[in-house]
């Protein structure tokens, strides 16, 4: 009995020992409402690559991040490994609270519903109307003999009409996709993202394929989006004044690794710059 007593005092005395070095910092697997993406420690191998090495990342709901970094940085694979169509070679990814390497199967294909993805290549089936393209959003959620019906007769136009409009396209519900322009393309997919009602937004270089004036455009679309039903929106970018100018936080990656994750107003220029100088080979001039 006694044993016992002293077993379970040490016990305690372990844990609170273990509190107390960890402190407030937040640990994969802790309650916490508001966050929607959580990274500890995070490495990704794609063959020979280490394309992502130690990464330790949260993003809360409403923030609006943008991923900054030169070519190869590893933007996409971090966008990949939050909608978990990457896995972690080490560390934890959870998003929504599911922890992908340890969740089921239903469980992970339920947490990626909940996440809207758009892609620099607008990722819209050409041959299909519009109405069709942004119905896509929904059929994760629909039972089979609706998600086919609905490539015959579409469904719940009027959510489609409102998500057009909303996209600044409500005319365009019966055109044949191929035959927008780009920009209205990738209002296209936005629309899809809103029909899906996501809890969070990623989106790997939305406006890398438009011209400058309709790139602003659809990235204040997405902020506004993001803004108004306080969704989480994590965009990579090549354009770093964009990012500085239309986000509150700015994380920049090189080689992999996070090099700074900072409000805008505490980012420096010349931090900026060390993201994109290209190394000196051994020996050049
Ligand atoms: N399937 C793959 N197999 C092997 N290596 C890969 C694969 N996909 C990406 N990589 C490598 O992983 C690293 C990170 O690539 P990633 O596409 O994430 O970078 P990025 O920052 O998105 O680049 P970009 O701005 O050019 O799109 C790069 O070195 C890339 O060559």
């Amino acid at each position: 009995m006694a044993r016992d007593a002293e077993h379970d005092r040490q016990r305690d005395r372990r844990a609170e020992q273990a509190t107390a070095r960890e402190g407030s910092r937040p640990r994969v697997g802790d309650r916490d409402d508001d966050v929607v993406f959580e990274l500890r420690d995070v490495s990704v191998r794609l063959g020979q690559v280490e394309a992502l090495s130690g990464v330790d990342l949260v993003v809360r709901s409403g923030e609006r991040v943008a991923i900054i970094g030169p070519s190869g940085a590893g933007k996409t694979t971090l966008i990949s490994l939050l909608n978990g169509t990457t896995t972690a070679t080490r560390g934890e990814v959870r998003a929504l609270g599911c922890p992908y390497a340890r969740a089921s199967a239903r469980n992970i294909r339920a947490t990626q519903r909940r996440i809207g993805t758009i892609h620099q290549r607008f990722d819209v089936v050409a041959q299909l109307r519009t109405v069709h393209n942004v119905n896509a959003g929904r059929l994760g959620t629909w039972p089979f003999w609706k998600a086919a019906l609905s490539l015959v007769l579409p469904r719940d136009v009027p959510r489609v009409r409102e998500a057009l409009a909303q996209v600044g396209i409500r005319d365009k519900l019966h055109e044949r996709t191929g035959d927008l322009s780009g920009g209205e393309q990738q209002r296209v997919a936005i629309a899809r993202v809103l029909v899906q009602q996501p809890d969070a937004i990623l989106a790997d270089e939305p406006v890398a394929s438009l011209d400058p004036t309709r790139g602003l455009e659809i990235m204040k679309l997405l902020l506004d989006i993001s803004a108004e039903s306080e969704t989480a929106l994590l965009a990579s970018l090549h354009d770093v004044d964009m990012a500085l100018d239309k986000f509150e936080r700015v994380v920049g990656l090189r080689d992999g690794r996070i090099v700074f994750d900072k409000r805008r107003e505490n980012l420096h220029d010349d931090e900026v710059r060390a993201l994109y100088t290209i190394d000196q080979a051994p020996g050049s001039p």
